[in-house]
């Protein structure tokens, strides 16, 4: 029997993500949401942390607070998508480009405050969610959904046992830079067709990924509407020139850089790997719809607060 989640307040958390942050100050965190009586879900596998978090959206619970990076707040946003649950995020992940995005508090004690002063306000802010429409289960992401020479860089980094940290992806860079690849892109954004040949694509829902690097700079979770980045073929020397530019978002201003945006995006690139908020999302062609206001947050603004 599971417990009882009704109008309780559910903190899903991984004490293993953050390089161990979670775990390190998850009493911390959930001393301070002490006055809203938080529930730790029982998971220890991601199987389990999606079940629990599905059975406590099902039966009601007041809110579900999400303590950690871009990968818990995906899992906890598969089950809170499309309803009256409200989603909170407190980041400690290595990653908290969702929560940077939405106007969370950076320091993780100030973002349980911000929590608490919505929930004793009864009050939430909408964003707009992803969904993503293929057979199967219903799918969402709230970030960015990317295609080709990152999600290849991803792919290879998580298959890696070594090094841990960072340096995992530097060589994963290398690696996949090494192995270049141009896929034929083709993407269907409303109404108009765009073919091209690309080493990457990225749809956004909001700015970053990666811990801020701004692939969709522009992109605000509450228009309604996805902005697409697409990086056409250059060279790896200047692949490598432009990724610095990530990080204020001035790579769009690249001649190779296409920018464009719609509600409703069909996109396939035969042979790219696929990620969604970085984490593994399934087979090309996929159809992405922006879903206007489908999570309510707590202790967000909805906007990125710099
Ligand atoms: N209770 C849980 N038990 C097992 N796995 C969980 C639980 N809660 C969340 N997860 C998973 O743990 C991972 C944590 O990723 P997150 O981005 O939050 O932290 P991170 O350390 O920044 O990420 P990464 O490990 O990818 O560097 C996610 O894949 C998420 O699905």
């Amino acid at each position: 029997m599971p417990p009882d989640y009704s109008q309780r307040l559910v903190v899903l958390a991984h004490p293993r993500a953050g390089r161990g942050q979670v775990g390190r100050r998850l009493p911390a965190v959930l001393a301070a949401l002490g006055p809203a009586d938080p529930l730790l879900l029982p998971a220890t596998t991601r199987a389990d942390a999606l079940r629990a978090v599905t059975e406590a959206v099902a039966a009601d619970a007041r809110g579900v607070i999400a303590v950690g990076g871009d990968g818990t707040a995906h899992l906890a946003l598969q089950a809170v998508a499309g309803t009256r649950v409200p989603l909170g995020l407190v980041p400690l992940g290595t990653g908290n480009d969702l929560a940077d995005a939405v106007g969370v508090p950076a320091d993780p004690p100030a973002a349980a405050r911000a929590i608490l002063a919505d929930l004793d306000a009864g009050r939430t802010t909408t964003i707009d969610a992803v969904r993503i429409d293929r057979d199967g289960p219903e799918r969402w992401y709230a970030a960015i959904l990317s295609v080709g020479f990152d999600s290849a860089v991803n792919a290879r980094a998580n298959r890696m046992r070594w090094p841990r940290g960072p340096r995992r992806y530097d060589l994963a860079i290398l690696a996949e830079l090494a192995r270049l690849r141009t896929y034929p892109l083709t993407l269907r954004l409303d109404d108009t067709t765009v073919e091209t040949p690309a080493l990457l694509a990225a749809v956004g829902n909001t700015r970053s990924y990666g811990g801020g690097m701004r692939m969709c700079p522009a992109a605000d979770p509450t228009d309604g509407l996805l902005d697409v980045t697409v990086v056409e073929p250059v060279s790896r020397l200047e692949l490598i020139r432009v990724k610095p530019r990530l990080y204020s978002g001035t790579h769009v201003d690249h001649p190779a850089v296409r920018t464009y945006r719609a509600a409703r995006i069909r996109v396939d690139a035969p042979g790219a790997a696929v990620f969604a908020d970085g984490e593994p999302s399934g087979a090309l062609p996929l159809l992405l719809a922006a879903v206007p206001g489908a999570v309510r947050l707590l202790g967000a603004s909805g906007q990125p607060s710099s």
